[in-house]
């Protein structure tokens, strides 16, 4: 088949997947939690028996990180989280305040279109499945091209389980035939609520220029700070465990150590007494060269590889005990390979005259590269904490903890996430560890009665009779517009409206 030939098939190929989950997602829109959750439960039991050979295959296909990693991620995205959502209300009545007669409704938002990671594609097509299902949503994905075979293998699991569970047919989607314009096709349908971005960082305009919510888990550029008041032994331990899990590929993995002065020579210490290498000058040239690609994008052939496959790379070889190498640097520049995400197991060490110097540090590594993500802090001063969680530009501090697991949910109580919102400041919606209450509308029920009195904050009665408020309270206080509703009376009530306003402002200004 031609190219254009294939082109055509996969726009037609997403536009029939969307319709079907636009069908599915009406009749999923009926079930109650109950119903959804047996379906997730179902999926999640299924598909953790085949964690061991997806991790085998995810890695044999791709070439990125450790299988033994990888299949600890996958039984983290199937029987952990799915215990940890088990008690989650969120469709229906979710909340209910009876003293200030309050509701909360859970609302499904529709149909989501899922990009996934080549790095992670087997956790994060599991996870987004299990949260697209439990919040009673349809979820179609397009599989990244280097982890095609992985990722379908993977949704043929959870769909054949979830339609025998009692999923509606199409509800669960995938893409057979590989294409950029039929990926666009999904992101471009009108029938789609949500678009939800994982790594893929070349699509994520695209994403946008669709016009749809899009929910982005973006890169890191995560800092670890050693204060010294640390446990030194456990915060380089926590350090090294995390830079090596997978091969360092998970965005909230630590990329640089910043250690302060005092403590420094011991912290270097303990590095290397734990696998690191601490690369000459002219090593940590040669090997930052590899780090980016002309387009400044991260070069694939060093992601997700060991810290000794790294070192032969550059003509060098280190012990086969070698876990991580470390590169000395004292600048952050745009310009410095060292000072961005790296996907590797390879962290720069930075060394400050004491916190304040090492938060300023921190702050320009983050505004560098992975604003929004990720910072971990080890110490035990519970002030020098708080000034590093108040002026931080992430979504997550991790105190204490290797920041992999820490920020994912593994070794903290985070939402266990494989998505992991960057907020405003990292250019996305959400700061959070993505949930399924992303994936939801809350309908706000009001039911309580207030007196008029309660809400004019002392403005006499006439004013606010004359300003037709009791007429719009006769109204339940919703001002009406639209179809079919009488073009007249919406602009006899926003007359009303701006009157009352007017006569408010005194008031309120005084
Ligand atoms: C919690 C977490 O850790 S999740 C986040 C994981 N972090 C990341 O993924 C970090 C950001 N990712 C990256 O920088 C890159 O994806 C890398 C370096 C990891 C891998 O790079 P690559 O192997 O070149 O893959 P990349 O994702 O860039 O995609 C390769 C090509 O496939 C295309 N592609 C990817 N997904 C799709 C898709 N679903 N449909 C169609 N095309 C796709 C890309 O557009 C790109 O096309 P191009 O080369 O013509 O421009």
């Amino acid at each position: 088949m031609n190219r254009m030939d294939n082109d055509l098939l996969a726009i037609q190929e997403a536009r029939i997947l969307i319709e079907n989950a636009r069908e599915a997602q009406k009749t999923l829109a009926t079930f109650s939690q109950e119903k959804l959750d047996w379906i997730v439960e179902r999926m999640a039991a299924e598909v953790a028996k085949y964690a061991r050979e997806l991790a085998m295959m995810s890695q044999e296909e791709t070439g990125f990180g450790k299988w033994q990693d990888k299949y600890i991620k996958n039984i983290f995205a199937s029987d952990f989280l799915c215990k940890k959502i088990r008690a989650m209300k969120v469709v229906g009545i979710i909340a209910e305040d009876k003293e200030n007669q309050t509701m909360d409704v859970g609302v499904p938002v529709g149909v989501i279109v899922a990009l996934l990671p080549s790095t992670n594609p087997v956790s994060t097509a599991i996870y987004k499945t299990l949260i697209a299902i439990k919040s009673g949503n349809a979820i179609v994905f397009s599989p990244h091209p280097k982890a095609k075979k992985t990722t379908r293998r993977v949704l043929e699991i959870l769909v054949r389980t979830a339609e025998a569970s009692g999923l509606p047919c199409g509800a669960i989607g995938y893409q057979r035939t590989q294409a950029l314009e039929g990926t666009l096709g999904l992101m471009n349908h009108q029938d789609i609520a949500l678009i939800i971005v994982t790594g893929v960082p070349k699509l994520v305009k695209a994403a946008y220029a669709a016009g749809k919510p899009t929910i982005y888990g973006g890169p890191g550029n995560g800092p670890a700070f050693i204060e010294r008041s640390a446990d030194i032994k456990q915060a380089v331990a926590d350090i090294i465990t995390s830079r090596t899990f997978d091969y360092g590929i998970v965005s909230a993995s630590e990329q640089s150590v910043v250690a302060e002065e005092c403590i420094a020579d011991e912290v270097r210490q303990e590095l290397r007494r734990n696998g690191g290498y601490f690369l000459s000058e002219e090593e940590s040239e040669q090997l930052g060269k590899l780090f980016l690609r002309p387009d400044g994008s991260v070069n694939p052939d060093i992601v997700g590889k060991s810290a000794v496959e790294l070192a032969r790379k550059i003509g060098i070889t280190v012990s086969e005990n070698t876990k991580v190498l470390i590169s000395e640097q004292r600048f952050v520049s745009p310009a410095n390979p060292y000072a961005k995400e790296k996907l590797c197991p390879v962290l720069a060490f930075y060394v400050e005259k004491d916190w304040l110097n090492a938060c300023e540090k921190c702050i320009e590594l983050l505004l560098n590269d992975g604003r929004g993500h990720t910072l971990v802090i080890h110490s035990r001063n519970e002030q020098v904490i708080r000034e590093f969680a108040l002026k931080n530009p992430v979504s997550r501090v991790l105190v204490n903890t290797p920041a992999t697991l820490g920020g994912i949910g593994g070794t903290t109580n985070l939402f266990p996430a494989l998505t992991l919102g960057c907020g405003a400041v990292g250019g996305g919606f959400t700061s959070d560890n993505v949930s399924p209450l992303n994936l939801i509308n809350i309908r706000k029920v009001g039911y309580g009665v207030r007196k008029l009195e309660d809400i004019t904050c002392g403005v006499p009665a006439e004013s606010v009779e004359s300003a037709g408020l009791t007429r719009l309270t006769g109204l339940n206080g919703s001002f009406c517009s639209g179809p079919g509703y009488p073009k007249e009376r919406t602009q006899d009530l926003n007359k009303l409206l701006e009157t009352l306003l007017e006569q408010l402002l005194p008031y309120r200004n005084a």
